[in-house]
């Protein structure tokens, strides 16, 4: 694939996982967010270190800990919601050269380095490819070149993107990943990875500290 370039959209941990909000205090929220934000930027550090990754946030510290992983890192312009900011981070996407853009949102509660590679597979193929959410909405979203449909994430928003690229004629398949479809947005999806990945979650759920609150205490 000539130039893929990897887009992460991270909400400032903040105003992150409000329908958490019934089971977890404002300080887990944010530091379950950032956890699985960093957690996203080590993945493709580790496992797929020659993609490049763009991260666009309206918070500096979100941009800071992107940085520290070498991703490129844009800051938001304006309250335009997630569609807004994706499509912000595709303009840069576009400018910069790349010929194919993957958005991955950073709360996937295990990536998998096969499914990544089998998204990478059916990008080389299809013009759009959307590895759907359990829920009906997306949790990739592969497109070459990167603009080449609008951003209509939501409510069932697999069924939006596959409609816009079949409005435009362009070839497109749906993936239903076992791991990539399990985003953590509800408290059975939050308890299912604990179940899952005892370890992995320990250690935030003892309260301690993720790498970037240690070193620079998250405010
Ligand atoms: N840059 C940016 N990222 C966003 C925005 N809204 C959501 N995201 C990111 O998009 C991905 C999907 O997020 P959602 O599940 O829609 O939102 P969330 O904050 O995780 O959860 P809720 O607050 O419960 O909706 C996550 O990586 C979020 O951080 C936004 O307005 N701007
Ligand atoms: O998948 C989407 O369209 C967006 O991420 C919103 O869906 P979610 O809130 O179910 O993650």
């Amino acid at each position: 694939m000539s130039k893929l370039c990897v887009v992460i959209p991270m909400k400032r941990p903040a105003h992150a996982k409000q329908r958490l909000a019934g089971c977890l205090s404002h300080r887990e929220r944010e530091q379950l967010a950032i956890s699985m934000f960093t957690n996203t930027l080590m993945f493709f550090r580790r496992h797929f270190p020659a993609l490049n990754m763009m991260v666009i946030s309206e918070s500096d510290e979100m941009l800071s800990l992107a940085a520290s992983y070498g991703a490129n890192t844009l800051r938001e312009d304006g309250k335009k919601g997630l569609n807004g900011a994706l499509s912000q981070a595709c303009q840069w996407v576009k400018n910069a050269g790349f010929s194919h853009q993957i958005i991955i949102p950073s709360d996937i509660a295990l990536l998998d380095q096969e499914e990544f590679s089998a998204l990478l597979q059916a990008a080389r193929c299809h013009q759009v490819v959307i590895a759907k959410a359990k829920d009906g909405g997306t949790n990739a979203l592969a497109t070459s070149p990167p603009d080449a449909i609008a951003f209509r994430y939501g409510t069932e928003s697999a069924a939006k993107h596959d409609a816009e690229a079949g409005l435009q004629g362009l070839a497109c398949c749906q993936l239903l990943l076992p791991n990539l479809s399990q985003d953590i947005d509800q408290s059975d999806d939050l308890e299912r990875a604990i179940a899952q990945q005892p370890q992995r979650f320990s250690a935030w759920r003892r309260g301690a500290d993720t790498p970037f609150i240690k070193e620079r205490r998250y405010a």
